[in-house]
């Protein structure tokens, strides 16, 4: 989210001051009577400084967008990193500000027309004191904003058209290499709160359809549990963007998780999003290596020799050992994102993915965790 560069009050009032000045020594040089000259300068300088700070409020209060108004994500994306409530009370302050200010100006404008030449400077004195006063009181709210503004700058650009597809599993898994292999590219990557490296969307089109691939390391990889009140909303976020699941399974587990431990988690994970899920069994080919060296010189090798040579699928002869947890689930794929095998098919249960409408009456999560 672009939000506008935000002065300090000093800064503000600073401009506004040095424009009021400006105008007022413009203003001296005009053929105006003499009476009418000294009230004529303090008004047009109380007016010029308060049209100066009213003009950067405003500019401020239209360049950011309404929260309201921004997808689901955003708004939750916004509220973990900044907070909206803090947010809309910073503006909220400014449209305060820019109201008194506006106020002042009349007010100031017309005592100074009203009241004799010489009194006219001490009212200019009296009108700069409260502006002052009244920018000096938003101190907290530009600072916030300022901080908003560093912390918003690097939101992830989310596509609204495409399918997402978010990625879950423990780490080491393999979620990078497989993002990296499904969308052929570097994906993006851009600041995501409570992760430490990031958020990770790649973008692929596949048959017309848009497709985009979220990795959230740090965020979907262990236990719901272990994740403090932060993460549960970062994962809420996730949530409303989900249309489904890729969850990695290392099934040569050695990323250090125990395949229990991982289907574990997945279950979790299925059950706060409430999408579909799709499994991949990673990392086969050394599955199949270690499976090999294990079953040397038993009977099983030639068999096994067979299946590893076999071109079309090379992982079914040796999976007895997952039938517990594949007799749980719907939607699988045995593949090495390393050698880059089962992408092709991954991809054609990704183009089946329906994508779902974000439906904006629901405004609660019924879910328990
Ligand atoms: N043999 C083999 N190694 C793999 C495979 N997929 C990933 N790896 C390796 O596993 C390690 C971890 O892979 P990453 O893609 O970084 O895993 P990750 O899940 O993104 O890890 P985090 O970023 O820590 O969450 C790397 O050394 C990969 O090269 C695979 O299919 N086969």
């Amino acid at each position: 989210m672009i939000i506008p560069t935000i002065p300090t009050p000093d800064e503000l009032l600073d401009k506004g001051f040095r424009r009021g000045k400006k105008a007022a020594d413009l203003a001296r040089t005009s053929k105006i009577p003499r009476r009418l000259k000294s009230k004529r300068i303090e008004e047009i300088r109380v007016i010029t400084a308060c049209q100066v700070i009213k003009d950067r409020l405003k500019m401020i209060l239209d360049r950011v967008p309404d929260i309201e108004t921004l997808p689901e994500f955003y708004q939750d994306y916004i509220d973990i990193t900044v907070g909206v409530d803090e947010m809309k009370k910073s503006l909220g302050a400014l449209n305060w500000a820019y109201g008194i200010i506006t106020q002042l100006e009349k007010d100031y404008a017309s005592k100074i027309r009203r009241s004799l030449p010489e009194n006219a400077s001490s009212y200019q004195k009296q009108a700069y004191g409260r502006i002052a006063s009244v920018v000096n009181k938003i101190k907290k709210d530009l600072d916030f904003l300022d901080f908003a503004k560093a912390n918003l700058r690097n939101m992830p650009t989310i596509d609204f058209e495409a399918t997402t597809i978010v990625i879950a599993g423990f780490p080491n898994v393999g979620k990078s290499t497989l993002l990296r292999q499904i969308t052929n590219a570097s994906p993006e990557v851009a600041d995501y709160p409570f992760t430490t490296k990031g958020i990770q969307i790649g973008h692929l089109e596949r048959n017309w359809k848009k497709i985009q691939i979220i990795d959230t390391p740090g965020l979907l990889d262990r236990p719901i549990l272990d994740m403090n009140e932060i993460e549960l909303n970062a994962m809420v976020a996730l949530e409303h963007l989900a249309d489904a699941i890729l969850f990695i399974i290392d099934v040569s587990e050695t990323c250090g998780y125990p395949i229990e431990n991982q289907y574990n988690l997945s279950e979790e994970i299925k059950r706060i999003f409430n999408v579909p899920m799709i499994y991949l069994f990673n990392k086969m080919d050394i599955s199949q290596m270690n499976k090999k060296e294990n079953d040397k010189n038993t009977d099983n090798e030639i068999e096994l020799k067979n299946v590893i040579d076999s071109s079309k699928n090379d992982y079914d002869a040796n999976i007895s050992y997952l039938n517990q947890y594949l007799n749980k689930i719907d939607e699988y794929l045995f593949i090495s994102a390393y050698e880059g095998k089962g992408i092709e098919e991954i991809l054609k249960k990704l183009e089946k993915v329906e994508k779902i409408e974000e439906d904006n009456s629901q405004m609660e999560n019924e879910y328990e965790y």
